[in-house]
């Protein structure tokens, strides 16, 4: 893989699916149709992820490609690939509340080494560099050309003053119960990847993850939190998180500042 190359079609990508979201974001009413899994998909996912994976297949015809809006992707026994969630936080998007993202991600041996999380209502851009290393690149956005990227980095956090970040749309009692067992100074909470990003610039410390998500909502973002010195583990165990499982299907997960005295399930 060219890594480079990678990192500047991957940014590309996301910037172009992220106008194709926003055209219909801002349109006054767009079809909301319901998945086989009873989750919302609309024509933004749709475009988004034509556009995505024509660009990526155009560009990597090599590299398996796995992405959510294309079932007969999901049915592939890989360990390295591309994988793409064209648009998360579905429900956001609808309910027009901004916290949705283009996710992008590059998958090597079961573990995401690049990732590129974009959120276009909220003008933030995430991605790791050619090297890995996570930065968060300011607006206003250019394709072409990459403008003032800042490096992000996790916070060195207080585990008697936590700040912890869960799903908006998928927040339940077994969330909170775990999360009660830290000293939690600030709770918030916020949609899609970018709880992963908020984890990644040291905005939060902690996001754990008891309830489904699939290797598409995760891939990117925990690349963008590795790159910025952050780790993910499945929730049972500790264990890494890993890649390439059969069906995509995430088991329940934390993403974390290293420094966070990590509690059991
Ligand atoms: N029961 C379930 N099964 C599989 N994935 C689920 C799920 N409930 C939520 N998700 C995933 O969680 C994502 C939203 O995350 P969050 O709650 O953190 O905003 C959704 O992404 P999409 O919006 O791309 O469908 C969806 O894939
Ligand atoms: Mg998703």
């Amino acid at each position: 893989m060219d890594l480079v190359k990678l990192t500047s079609v991957m940014r590309r990508l996301a910037l172009e699916a992220g106008d194709k979201i926003m055209e219909i974001y801002n349109s006054p009413d767009f079809e909301v149709k319901t998945k086989s899994d009873e989750s919302p998909v609309t024509e933004a996912d749709e475009a988004a992820d034509a556009l995505i994976s024509a660009g990526l297949r155009a560009e990597f015809p090599d590299v398996a490609l796995v992405t959510e809006e294309q079932a007969d992707s999901h049915d592939q026994n890989v360990s390295t690939f591309l994988i793409v969630d064209p648009l998360d936080g579905t429900k956001e998007f609808v309910k027009r509340r901004g916290d949705f993202t283009v996710n992008i991600a590059y998958v090597m041996d079961g573990s995401p080494v690049r990732g590129v999380v974009y959120a276009p209502a909220k003008d933030r851009l995430f991605y790791t560099d050619a090297g890995g290393n996570a930065v968060e690149e300011m607006g206003p956005f250019d394709k072409e050309t990459v403008g003032e990227t800042k490096p992000i980095r996790v916070s060195t956090p207080d585990n008697n003053a936590l700040l912890v970040v869960a799903s908006k749309s998928h927040r339940d009692q077994a969330t909170d119960d775990y999360i009660n067992k830290y000293n939690v100074a600030d709770s918030k909470s916020a949609g899609s990847s970018l709880k992963f990003c908020l984890v990644a610039t040291g905005e939060a410390d902690l996001y754990p993850r008891v309830g489904r998500t699939m290797e598409w909502d995760t891939a990117a973002g925990h690349a963008v939190l590795v790159g910025a010195g952050g780790d993910v583990v499945r929730f049972d165990d500790h264990q890494p998180l890993r890649y390439g499982k059969e069906t995509f299907a995430n088991p329940f997960f934390i993403a974390y500042a290293p420094g966070v005295d990590l509690k059991e399930a």
